[in-house]
């Protein structure tokens, strides 16, 4: 569902060039949940950006869906990127609009009329617990609750994987274990792949199945999670 081709990735900073992603290839299966773990610049939000080319790769192929992403025209990327959404460390909401107007914006640039797409907006924002919310703003939320309304937001348009960059890094451990309830129950009973960046161990081994480690721009392992309870 998910295949990385040897991407890599350099960036030029003040006249050098730096290799933030050294050739990695990854394969990761349809209804997975799939950490990658390291320490700050080991390169792993770049690798994640690659996934839906964010972050266009120098080098390698990016399949998802069965679609080289790498190949495709800005519309079609466009398009593609509807099956998969994204949320971040700092929520990146838009202050001035509303709960549900965040949550409804995804779906205005895929043209959905506004009546459809209201109802869908407040379909996953009950989803995500917070439909009492809908008509505050992001600045009278809590850290957890802005997240919850990212999720909803990356939801909106069925996506069939989910990017997390660092999703509980700016939040305590009660709500931490909140968000990562919430994003075992949209794997669980939504059935998507998600693939989530993290800086600690501890928030990768409670919720993925497998878990890549980054060191210094390399992928230098994989390797599946054994839960309590799974035959050894
Ligand atoms: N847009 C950019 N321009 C220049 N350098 C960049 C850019 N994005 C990332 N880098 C550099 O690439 C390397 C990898 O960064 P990346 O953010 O992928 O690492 P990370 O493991 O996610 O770390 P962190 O958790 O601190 O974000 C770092 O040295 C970083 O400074």
């Amino acid at each position: 569902m998910i295949s990385l081709h040897n991407v890599s990735k350099s960036f030029v900073t003040g006249g050098t060039r730096h290799q933030a992603v050294e050739p990695v290839s990854l394969h990761i299966e349809e209804g997975s949940v799939h950490g990658i773990i390291g320490i700050s610049g080991a390169g792993k939000s770049t690798l994640l950006r690659m996934i839906n080319v964010l972050e266009r790769p120098d080098s390698g192929q990016v399949m998802v869906n069965g679609q080289d992403l790498t190949l495709l025209g800005e519309r079609q990327l466009r398009e593609a990127r509807r099956a998969i959404g994204m949320i971040f460390q700092q929520f990146q909401l838009v202050s001035n609009r509303t709960v549900l107007g965040n949550v409804a914006m995804p779906l205005e640039l895929a043209r959905m009329p506004k009546a459809e797409r209201m109802k869908r907006a407040a379909e996953v924002l009950k989803y995500v617990g917070l439909e009492d919310k809908a008509k505050h703003y992001p600045s009278q939320l809590s850290g957890g609750q802005k997240q919850r309304v990212a999720i909803a937001r990356a939801l909106a348009n069925y996506p069939k994987v989910l990017l997390c960059d660092e999703p509980t890094s700016s939040l305590d451990p009660r709500t931490t274990a909140d968000i990562l309830s919430v994003l075992q129950d949209i794997n669980l009973q939504l059935g998507v792949t998600i693939v989530i960046v993290s800086h600690e161990m501890d928030v990768v081994n409670r919720i993925c199945d497998h878990i890549s480690v980054m060191e210094s721009g390399r992928l230098v392992t994989t390797y599946p999670v054994v839960k309590e309870g799974d035959p050894t």
